[in-house]
């Protein structure tokens, strides 16, 4: 597993070995070991699946507050998203800023985002499929968003007329959002 820096200092992407043969390929897609080797020692407690059918799919942007923030580590087993993360921690240096990345089938990269960023995604493909490990598990009470396209924030997002759950649609923009992250 290869661990590539961000803009951001505790973001990752993780990129896995992966074994081709002529049967396909093999490779470990999570090795907690590995990962503490690589400075990353997370207690992940829940898997989560999603399927969006359709390409410009936006999901997000999404965080738990704390006491119940949770750390999340996305890859895509079907498809192709374009990946954001958001830095909502207030005495962050880079409060507010954001970086996307391409997860794919193909890529086969992980991205982990830590506790303090809003995450959400757009789906490139139709019937993607995206996984995800959490290390806190689901608390709606503390479930909270930031608008996609809050005009703050700027995301290049790749499509301007997503498809967005009834919820998605109603998130405040950051300056509005509750956060509890230092
Ligand atoms: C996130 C979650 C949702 N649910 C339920 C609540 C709801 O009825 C249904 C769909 O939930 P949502 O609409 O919030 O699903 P979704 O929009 O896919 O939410 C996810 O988006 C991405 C971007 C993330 O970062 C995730 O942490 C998560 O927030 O699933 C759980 O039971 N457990 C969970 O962990």
């Amino acid at each position: 597993m290869k661990a590539i820096k961000t803009s951001f200092k505790d973001v990752y992407l993780l990129e896995p070995n992966v074994f081709g043969d002529a049967r396909g390929y093999f490779m470990e897609s999570y090795n907690k070991k590995v990962f503490i080797e690589l400075g990353l020692d997370f207690d992940f407690v829940q898997d989560n699946q999603s399927l969006s059918a359709q390409v410009g799919v936006i999901r997000g942007l999404h965080y738990q507050l704390n006491p119940k923030a949770q750390t999340k580590l996305v890859r895509v087993l079907q498809g192709a998203i374009y990946d954001v993360v958001v830095d909502i921690r207030k005495s962050s240096p880079t409060f507010g800023k954001w970086q996307g990345f391409i997860l794919s089938e193909e890529n086969k990269r992980q991205l982990l985002v830590p506790k303090g960023f809003a995450h959400g995604f757009c789906t490139l493909v139709s019937n993607t499929v995206v996984a995800y490990k959490v290390d806190e598990y689901y608390f709606p009470e503390h479930d909270r968003g930031i608008l996609w396209n809050d005009p703050a924030l700027g995301i290049d997002w790749p499509t301007s007329q997503p498809i967005l759950s009834e919820k998605d649609k109603c998130h405040p923009v950051l300056a509005k959002a509750e956060m509890n992250f230092e």
